[in-house]
């Protein structure tokens, strides 16, 4: 079965101003995520940033070239990072198999012809979240357990902002080119992720929020910080933030998120605050 891709083109903030309801969704939010049986991408001029899934039921997915990379496989060019948000499963690169458990990650570098993902079972099969940046050189394939992420405690209950942060794909943790990734779990009664907010003009983002419980959501915050927009996410979809852009949220409940950076510098830290009261 073919890779189902779509392609997004970067705008201005000047022109993301003038945007409605409609125009902004179709511009950013990404709504085909973890469809069964298939593995759909988004390529975005934003950073060359692609954002996909693939959850294998009944059949084996493989990672193929989609057109606009004009490369004879995925990884000529570029660097990927998968994390698995389902059911076990297997990501096979090259004929040798990883198995991902829950929350688990894998890092694969430039240069491997061929990635698959099967699931242990049809009945809880794996979801696997897709990252990939172009890349300038080839480092070694690594998976990343629950025990090799880099944690950090943010925010409190008093402002609705506890949240735990797990760094996957980090430099500190592994070789990479220029992509980054990792986790943030809200804590209970806590629905506020990324709160100050803060942009990074060196760098643009995707957030994919899951884990929302049935009937809930989460409102994105995007745009310059005086100039902020929204948009109301649910489970399972993601979200591109321009690197001139805020990515903030606030949910009816708590949630938890994957965020995947890519750009000029691999300094996880490198960020410029909002002032909370100074947001418009
Ligand atoms: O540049 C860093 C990214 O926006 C996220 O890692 C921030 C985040 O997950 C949070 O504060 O909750
Ligand atoms: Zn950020």
């Amino acid at each position: 079965m073919k890779n189902n891709y779509e392609v997004r083109y970067a705008a201005s903030p000047q022109d993301v101003k003038q945007y409605d309801t409609t125009r902004l969704r179709d511009e950013f939010l990404i709504d085909n995520l973890m469809v069964p049986d298939q593995l759909n991408l988004i390529y975005s001029h934003y950073d060359r940033f692609i954002t996909g899934s693939a959850v294998p039921v009944n059949e084996i997915l493989k990672l193929e070239a989609i057109d606009p990379l004009k490369a004879p496989y995925f990884l000529e060019r570029r660097e990927l990072g998968i994390i698995n948000i389902g059911g076990s499963g297997t990501v096979k690169v090259d004929g040798t198999n990883y198995e991902l458990n829950n929350k688990e990650a894998l890092y694969v570098g430039q240069g491997n012809k061929e990635v698959s993902f099967t699931s242990a079972s049809a009945k809880e099969p794996a979801m696997f979240y897709i990252n990939s940046t172009p890349a300038h050189k080839a480092y070694p394939i690594k998976k990343i357990g629950i025990n090799d992420v880099e944690v950090v405690e943010l925010g409190a209950p008093e402002t609705a902002n506890a949240r735990t942060l797990r760094k996957y794909i980090v430099n500190s943790v592994v070789d990479v080119c220029q992509l980054q990734m990792g986790m943030t779990e809200l804590k209970s009664g806590s629905v506020w992720n990324t709160m100050p907010a803060h942009v990074h003009d060196r760098r643009m983002e995707v957030y994919f929020y899951f884990d929302v419980p049935q009937d809930q959501s989460v409102c994105h915050f995007m745009g310059q910080p005086q100039e902020t927009r929204h948009i109301w996410m649910q489970n399972n979809q993601a979200v591109i933030s321009p690197a001139w852009s805020i990515h903030s949220g606030s949910g009816t409940s708590n949630y938890t998120f994957i965020w995947g950076m890519a750009g000029e510098n691999l300094d996880y830290g490198d960020m410029d605050h909002c002032k909370i009261n100074e947001l418009k």
